[in-house]
């Protein structure tokens, strides 16, 4: 039997998946909830919260993630970054997940990744969990419910936690797999129960796509001046470093939480709804997040929470530190509802240092800003990643590498091309340790990020008396209204500054060595630019 709304033309059937038992098509919140609870995959939290755990997988699983190696990909993808499945590989293992698939209930979404109806694509989302669903019904954009009648996909995703895949007859590493066919224009999940990798390859797909028409695809937040969607700030970050938490801003319109694209009309959200670390949040500190954990339909994975008053435990990170909850865009109260902004006038660089040597904010010239995109340094944040445990410094390129299939020089160039034709400025942006590197110092405050960011953005801090930082050969505030002065001087607030010395020459020659693989494809302003 089939249930819901769909374009009677593009069934399931229509796309040679067959043979399933009930298909449940474009099924609202209430509808998918209902079905998540009937199946027995979650329990119903505070407000109407919807809580569930994911097993094994809290966290995304990025060895096991591959690009099927077609023709016409070959020569496009950057092989030393993604790994290949042979077309044979995945043409197996795509007939073994049909045929796992029989006899099963199925939750379909048609979705639109990109909020620039000239730049977005049409997803159609085919999971077998019914949270799964609600959760991507969040994260991606809706059509209009007319819509849907005439919906046709230009990319499908398939996500099938019960099957396991075979290493040898599939051509991948483990029993779980993620693998994006861009020829097939199909995507095929199975193994894992972590909802990140829904809308992760969703994003892997469009930073694959959109560089061919000139637009930045980018693993950043957005916000902008509340009723000036000119002033737009993009904030690039891995994970972990806090995209999700300084874009939602009460003094500022949120554009949205992690993906964005740069077109020649301004910057568009990819998605439509925000997936927010939920570890130690604080009510003061984040009103807007904490707010959502208890409204209809979010999705609250691996949160411990009291079994009679199903009260949320933030602080008990006993499932993963990556406990989550996923919501859509307009339950964060300031929130914009076409989810455009301008061209970036600030393009912020967050990093989350773990060494303690980076300052809580630099500004940086265009050519700066290039060297740091490609360079990438931040640290892994524990959880978001299977196996890491604690931050993890390391070098992502573009702050997002495992999502980038192209060669980071490309995603470098056309952000370069439009910071340059914009005029905006940029600023890297220290959110790790303070007073030490991890374990003798500490987090940087949020209150002073937030307070270096409203000085950066609202044009205060271009006025305040810079320093040329000796290692970094950046510019840093020497002091900022609002914020404490010592902190603005990493040095200062190490007790030992001879080990401050010892770690930022270390961290200095990390950045001269993680460099060098770029020498070849850069110019030599970017050169100049470059440490150590
Ligand atoms: N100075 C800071 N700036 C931003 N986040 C911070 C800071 N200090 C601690 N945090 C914590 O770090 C985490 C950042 O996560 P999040 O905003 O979800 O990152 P992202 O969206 O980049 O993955 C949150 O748990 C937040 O509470
Ligand atoms: C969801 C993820 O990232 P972020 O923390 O950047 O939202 C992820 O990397 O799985
Ligand atoms: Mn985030």
């Amino acid at each position: 039997m089939t249930f819901g709304r769909v374009n009677p033309q593009f069934q399931l059937e229509d796309q040679g998946i067959t043979g399933l038992g009930d298909v449940y098509y474009n099924l609202m919140e209430p509808a998918l909830i209902e079905a998540a609870l009937k199946n027995g995959e979650g329990k119903l939290g505070q407000g109407g919260a919807f809580l569930v755990t994911t097993g094994k997988f809290t966290g995304r699983s990025p060895k096991d993630k591959h690009v099927v190696k077609t023709a016409d990909v070959a020569d496009k993808i950057w092989w030393e970054n993604n790994k290949a499945m042979s077309p044979e590989g995945f043409d197996a293992l795509h007939a073994d997940m049909l045929e796992h698939m029989k006899g099963k209930d199925y939750y379909v979404q048609d979705l639109v990744g990109g909020a620039d109806p000239e730049h977005s694509i049409n997803v159609r989302m085919v999971t077998e969990l019914a949270w799964h669903n609600l959760f991507i019904r969040h994260l991606l954009r809706r059509p209009e419910r007319e819509a849907l009648d005439s919906f046709v996909s230009d990319f499908t995703v398939i996500n099938c936690p019960s099957f396991s895949a075979n290493p040898e007859r599939h051509n991948c590493r483990s029993e779980t797999v993620i693998a994006m066919n861009f020829e097939k224009k199909l995507i095929l999940i199975g193994g894992t129960q972590y909802a990140g990798e829904n809308k992760k390859s969703v994003f892997t797909l469009l930073n694959y796509l959109l560089p061919e028409k000139g637009i930045m695809p980018m693993h950043c937040s957005a916000n902008h001046a509340i009723g000036n969607p000119v002033d737009t700030a993009i904030f690039f970050g891995l994970s972990g470093t806090g995209k999700t938490t300084l874009s939602a801003d009460p003094s500022r319109t949120l554009i949205g939480d992690d993906e964005h694209g740069w077109s020649d009309r301004g910057t568009f959200n990819f998605e439509g709804g925000c997936y927010a670390k939920t570890i130690g949040l604080n009510p003061e500190a984040e009103p807007e997040i904490y707010a959502t954990t208890s409204k209809f339909g979010t999705v609250i994975e691996n949160m411990v929470y009291d079994e009679e008053t199903f009260e949320l435990d933030f602080e008990d990170s006993s499932l993963t530190q990556n406990m989550r909850c996923a919501y859509p865009l307009e339950y964060i109260s300031n929130s914009s509802e076409s989810a455009l902004g301008g061209h970036p006038k600030n393009v912020i660089l967050l990093t989350c240092d773990a060494y303690g040597v980076l300052p809580p904010i630099a500004r940086l010239t265009p050519a700066q800003a290039m060297y740091h995109f490609l360079s990438g340094f931040t640290s892994k944040t524990p959880g978001t990643e299977r196996g890491v445990v604690e931050p993890e410094p390391t070098f992502s390129t573009c702050f997002g590498a495992p999502f980038m299939p192209r060669r980071p020089e490309e995603y470098g160039n056309l952000l370069r091309e439009k910071i340059a034709k914009h005029g905006a400025t940029c600023w890297l942006v220290n959110t790790g340790w303070t007073g030490g590197a991890f374990g003798t110092g500490s987090r940087m405050p949020i209150k002073a990020t937030r307070g270096l960011l409203t000085a950066a953005l609202e044009g205060t801090l271009n006025e305040v008396e810079f320093r040329k930082d000796e290692n970094f050969g950046f510019d840093v505030p020497v002091s900022v209204p609002g914020v404490e002065t010592a902190l603005l001087d990493p040095r200062q607030t190490w007790a030992d500054q001879a080990a401050y010395d010892a770690q930022a020459a270390k961290l200095v020659g990390m950045f001269a060595d993680n460099f060098e693989q770029y020498l070849p494809h850069i110019d030599d302003d970017v050169k100049a630019a470059a440490i150590g």
